[in-house]
């Protein structure tokens, strides 16, 4: 399930959506992408995987191509207990822009991105089967948790792939991955008991 939440500069949580309109809506306003893809099997050569991911994904490329030129593509995947997630999460929740669009395509698993929207943020957990376009130069990080698992398709517009340039900026104490989802479940739980 899709999830979009506002957060005010200070990192106060003021509002959430989860259903699909609602959160490509408030993701327009930050230029901001999102749909869905079917769960394809897919093989991806080491190094640059942009042919492997067009056999499989023609069609859904072939559309997002109209907005994106894409050079090269490839695939994290990162489960629990991953020695190499401690300095990736590191790497990730810093915040970054980059020159190219971001565009990410969930094959399992979950994510949480921050964008920066107008004076705050908006926290968007994606999973298993969803898309998210950030448009260049949109800052942002990332965070799975303390014990990630996720694989994410990263289609890139330069033929070096990822090359990120960190903002620097001190954010306000934004929840990370788990108390994200803690609160979101305690939220949703809410609404299912009034
Ligand atoms: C889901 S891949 C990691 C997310 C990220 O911040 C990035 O690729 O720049």
């Amino acid at each position: 399930m899709v999830a979009l939440a506002r957060f005010d500069t200070e990192g106060q949580w003021e509002e959430t959506w989860v259903c699909d309109g609602l959160v490509r809506q408030n993701l327009a306003a930050a230029g901001v992408q999102f749909g869905r893809w079917p769960l394809r099997p897919l093989q991806l050569p080491a190094g640059d995987g942009l042919a492997a991911v067009q056999a499989a994904y023609g069609e859904e490329l072939a559309a997002l191509g109209e907005h994106f030129t894409l050079r090269s593509a490839d695939r994290v995947a990162v489960s629990p207990g991953d020695a190499r997630w401690p300095a990736l999460r590191a790497q990730y929740l810093a915040e970054h822009r980059h020159g190219d669009a971001e565009i990410r395509f969930f094959l399992s698993g979950t994510g949480l991105f921050y964008l920066r929207s107008g004076a705050g943020f908006l926290g968007l957990l994606c999973e298993a089967g969803e898309w998210v376009a950030l448009p260049a130069g949109l800052a942002h990080c990332f965070d799975a948790g303390e014990a990630p698992a996720f694989e994410a398709l990263r289609l890139f517009g330069q033929p070096q792939g990822w090359v990120a340039e960190p903002t620097g900026a001190a954010l306000p104490a934004l929840p990370r991955y788990d108390d994200f989802v803690a609160q979101l479940l305690e939220q949703v739980g809410e609404v299912a008991e009034e």
